[in-house]
């Protein structure tokens, strides 16, 4: 309140050139606060956001000798036979299996993940150290980051690509729908840009899936018949990445081989997937949840072993024909070809839960609900003439078989993670 009491209590001569002083410190604050401003907001336009980082922005980690020597060396297949091959999803459940199978037989590999945490991490860290013992170097990069894969494409000459990253599953969809167009539409685009336009110009294998049959009645499910009535935006994503991929097919000439997984399972696998979490909460005593179809009619599904998948996936590569562009012109048509992996014996969700009992020696606590419309359909079943035909495709392990390996699996990777970090098994 002093400085009121200071304040000149008659307006007179003497104020008159303070008011002209303060009028100009007045305009001058205005055109500085005016030039702060802008300075500011043009800074504020040019920096990237948090999701453009995500979307395309290359981390100033990559590149330098060191690391394009760990690519190179990555890369480099035993033989002149060898496929060169890049496997986007490296750290995931059909990824790294995918990726050790090929660095094991020759192939040369590059691994891509961005070890997002959709579910938990240290399991694809795990499997990247796996990947990593075998030879195998593992980007921890995103799809979305178009100038890290052209600068990767730069440094190696891919002979084909396996694009197995992906937002899996089909409930998660109406939790954060935004992921799977993130990846599975705009990652899918940014990587077929990438590959039509690099010189040579790779083959294409990529993991669409089985959902694409959405709530179709005809069984077994064929190549053949429609996809156009989705019961999940997981769905609907895939199927959207059938068609773009006919597009860089038709207009670029890149070949393109889609698989369509059925409920792939196994060691290494998904904690969000049902085989899975039922095991853990099985052993946890913890109540599972059965969906049954309305008119009480079993839900079942396809379930196909994880080293089937593995067999279908190298058949793909191995029989996939050259692309037939370079960068980015079309010089004659391309092969378009399109899968089902499955197992062929669908099984239904009960008889899985009576397995898991079998397996583990303890009686499950199940709650049956109706099937809800959150993204499942009733039934899935796979036609696989056309894979037997074309890929020699033939699966031989059934659920049984499949789940006592998973079990196996499961009790010695938890109990050692919880005994010792280091878990470091073998598939
Ligand atoms: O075939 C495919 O393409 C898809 O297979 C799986 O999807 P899904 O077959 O639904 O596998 P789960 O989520 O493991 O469900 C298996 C079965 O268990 C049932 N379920 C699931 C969860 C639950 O709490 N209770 C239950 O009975 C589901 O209705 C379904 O019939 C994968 O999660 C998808 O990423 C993949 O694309």
């Amino acid at each position: 309140m002093l400085h009121l009491d200071r304040t000149p209590s008659t307006a007179g001569n003497k104020l008159k050139p303070d008011k002209f002083h303060n009028h100009r410190l007045r305009s001058k604050l205005t055109v500085w606060s005016f030039l702060f401003l802008t300075v500011f907001l043009v800074f504020f336009l040019i920096s990237p956001s948090p999701s453009a980082t995500f979307r395309g922005q290359s981390s100033p980690a990559f590149g330098g000798p060191q690391w394009e020597k760990q690519i190179v060396k990555s890369t480099r297949p035993r033989s002149t036979s060898g496929l060169t091959v890049l496997v986007t999803g490296a750290a995931g459940f059909v990824g790294s299996h995918v990726s050790l199978a090929l660095k094991k037989r020759g192939d040369g590999v590059l691994g891509l993940d961005n070890f997002n945490n959709y579910y938990e991490t240290s399991l694809k860290k795990a499997r990247k150290g796996l990947l990593e013992q075998a030879g195998v170097f593992v980007i921890d990069a995103d799809i979305n980051d178009k100038s890290l894969l052209d600068k990767i494409f730069n440094v190696v000459a891919f002979t084909h690509v396996i694009h197995l990253a992906a937002q899996a599953g089909v409930r998660y969809a109406m939790q954060n729908p935004n992921s799977y167009v993130d990846s599975n539409i705009a990652g899918f685009v940014n990587l077929l840009e990438t590959c039509k336009s690099s010189d040579p110009q790779p083959a294409i294998v990529w993991a669409s899936s089985s959902s694409v049959y959405g709530v179709n009645k005809k069984v077994p499910f064929s190549e053949k018949d429609r996809t156009d009535q989705p019961a999940s935006l997981y769905a609907a994503t895939k199927k959207a990445g059938e068609a773009i991929a006919h597009a860089y097919n038709h207009i670029y000439g890149l070949s393109i081989t889609g698989l369509r997984f059925f409920t792939v399972y196994g060691p290494w696998g998904r904690p969000d997937m049902a085989y899975f979490f039922f095991t853990r909460d099985i052993i946890r005593g913890k109540r599972i949840t059965v969906y049954e179809a309305p008119d009480g009619a079993s839900v079942a599904r396809d379930f196909t072993y994880i080293d089937d998948i593995v067999k279908g996936c190298l058949a793909a590569l191995d029989t996939a024909k050259k692309s037939t562009g370079s960068g980015g012109k079309k010089k004659g048509p391309a092969e378009f070809r399109i899968f089902n992996l499955g197992n062929t014996t669908p099984v239904p969700v009960s008889r899985l839960v009576s397995l898991l009992e079998k397996i583990l020696k303890v009686k499950a606590e199940t709650k049956v609900l109706p099937l809800p419309r959150n993204g499942d359909v009733q039934f899935t079943h796979a036609n696989i003439s056309l894979a037997q035909r074309e890929l020699g495709y033939m699966p031989t392990t059934d659920l049984e078989t499949g789940l006592k390996k998973f079990v196996r699996w499961y009790l010695s990777y938890y109990n050692s993670a919880s005994a010792s970090p280091s878990r470091k098994k073998n598939f």
